[in-house]
C-alpha cells in the first residue's frame, strides 16, 4: 500500500508533535523509525492508524485517509509498547478478536508462535509479565498479516534471546510475504540490520529518509593528521569532529556514495545508531 504523508501537523496544546511533515512510503519494506524521545514517531504511527486526526495536512493510504475508514483500519495493525489488549481478556479471546478483525489473520502462525513464546490460551492479559504481554503483541502483529504492520518499541520486558527470535520471525514472515513493516526503536544497533529504509525524526520533523545501505555508505569516519582531515572534510557535512595531539577524527555525512579516502587518512564505518546520535544531538541546549 502506498503511504503519502503531506504537510502533516499535529499539535497538543502549544506542543507541536509533528510540524509540516511530508514523505512517501511507496512500497512494502521494513522501515525503521528512529529519533530521540518525543521526536514524533508514536504520533505519526497513531495518525497513520487513524486513531487521531491531524491539525493540518493529511495521510493518504492508497489515496484514502485512515480516520474512521474501516477498510483501511483492518489493513493496519499497530502494536505499541504495552496496553495493546484489555486486561480482563484471556489470550484465547485476544486471538479470536484479532482473527475477526484482520481479514488476513494467520491462525496457524498464531498457534505456532504461542508455543514458541510459551503462552497458553487460558492465561489472562492481567496475569502476564511485561515480557509475556510484549510477546502476545508480537504474535498478534505478525499473525495479523496486515499490509501495514507497525511495531512501536514492542519488546519491553522481553529478554535478549526472545528479542532476537522476534527479529528472526519478523524477517521470515516478511520474506514469505512482503508487507509494509514500520518499526520504531531505540535499540538501533540491535535492529538496524533489518531495516531497508530509515526515517530519522527530530523535533517533529523528518530529518533523513533513506535506504539503509546508502546511508551506511554515506556516513563514515575519517581519521588522520588534523590538517589532512580538515582538507578532506572541507565542503562536506561534518557531524562530529574530535582532535588530539595533531590527529583528528571527523564523522562525515557525504553527499556522494563510495567516497575514496587516500593515505594517510583512514576511512571507517559508522553505525546507524552513531549516525542518529550525531544527527540529533542537542549540544546547543547547553549541557554543562
Ligand atoms: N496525548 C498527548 N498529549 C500531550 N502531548 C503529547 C501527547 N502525545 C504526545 N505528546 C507530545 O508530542 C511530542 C511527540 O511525542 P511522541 O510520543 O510522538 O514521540 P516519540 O518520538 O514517539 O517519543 P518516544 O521515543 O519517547 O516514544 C512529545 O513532546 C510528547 O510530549
Amino acid at each position: 500500500m502506498k503511504i503519502e504523508v503531506k504537510q502533516l501537523t499535529k499539535r497538543y496544546k502549544e506542543k507541536v508533535a509533528l510540524n509540516q511533515v511530508s514523505f512517501v512510503m511507496d512500497e512494502p519494506k521494513i522501515y525503521g523509525l528512529l529519533g530521540r524521545n518525543g521526536a514524533g514517531k508514536t504520533t505519526f504511527m497513531q495518525l497513520l492508524s487513524g486513531l487521531i486526526l491531524p491539525n493540518e495536512g493529511e495521510i493518504l493510504i492508497d489515496g484514502e485517509t485512515p480516520f474512521e475508514n474501516r477498510k483501511l483500519t483492518e489493513a493496519i495493525c499497530f502494536i505499541r509498547e504495552g496496553q495493546n489488549f484489555k486486561k480482563d481478556l484471556s489470550i484465547k479471546n485476544v486471538l479470536v478478536i484479532s482473527s475477526l478483525f484482520y481479514p488476513n489473520w494467520d491462525h496457524d502462525l498464531a498457534e505456532r508462535l504461542l508455543k514458541e513464546f510459551q503462552l497458553t490460551k487460558g492465561m489472562r492479559v492481567k496475569t502476564l509479565s511485561k515480557g509475556m504481554e510484549s510477546a502476545l503483541g508480537i504474535i498478534v502483529g505478525l499473525a495479523s498479516k496486515a499490509p501495514i504492520t507497525m511495531f512501536d518499541e514492542p519488546y519491553i520486558g522481553l529478554d535478549a534471546a526472545a528479542r532476537s527470535r522476534f527479529y528472526e520471525l519478523l524477517v521470515e514472515e516478511y520474506e514469505r510475504e512482503k508487507r509494509t513493516i514500520i518499526f520504531s526503536t531505540h535499540l538501533i544497533d540491535e535492529v538496524s540490520s533489518l531495516f531497508e529504509e530509515v526515517l530519522i525524526f527530530e523535533d517533529g520533523s523528518v530529518k533523513v529518509q533513506e535506504e539503509t545501505d546508502s546511508l551506511r555508505e554515506r556516513c563514515y569516519s575519517v581519521t588522520g593528521p588534523s590538517a589532512e582531515v580538515e582538507r578532506y572534510v572541507s565542503g562536506k557535512q561534518v557531524l562530529d569532529q574530535k582532535s588530539l595531539a595533531g590527529m583528528s577524527t571527523a564523522i562525515v555525512l557525504d553527499d556522494h556514495l563510495d567516497a575514496q579516502v587516500e593515505a594517510p587518512l583512514v576511512k571507517d564505518g559508522v553505525s546507524i545508531q552513531e549516525l542518529m546520535i550525531h544527527l540529533t544531538s542537542r549540544k546547543e541546549e547547553g549541557v554543562k
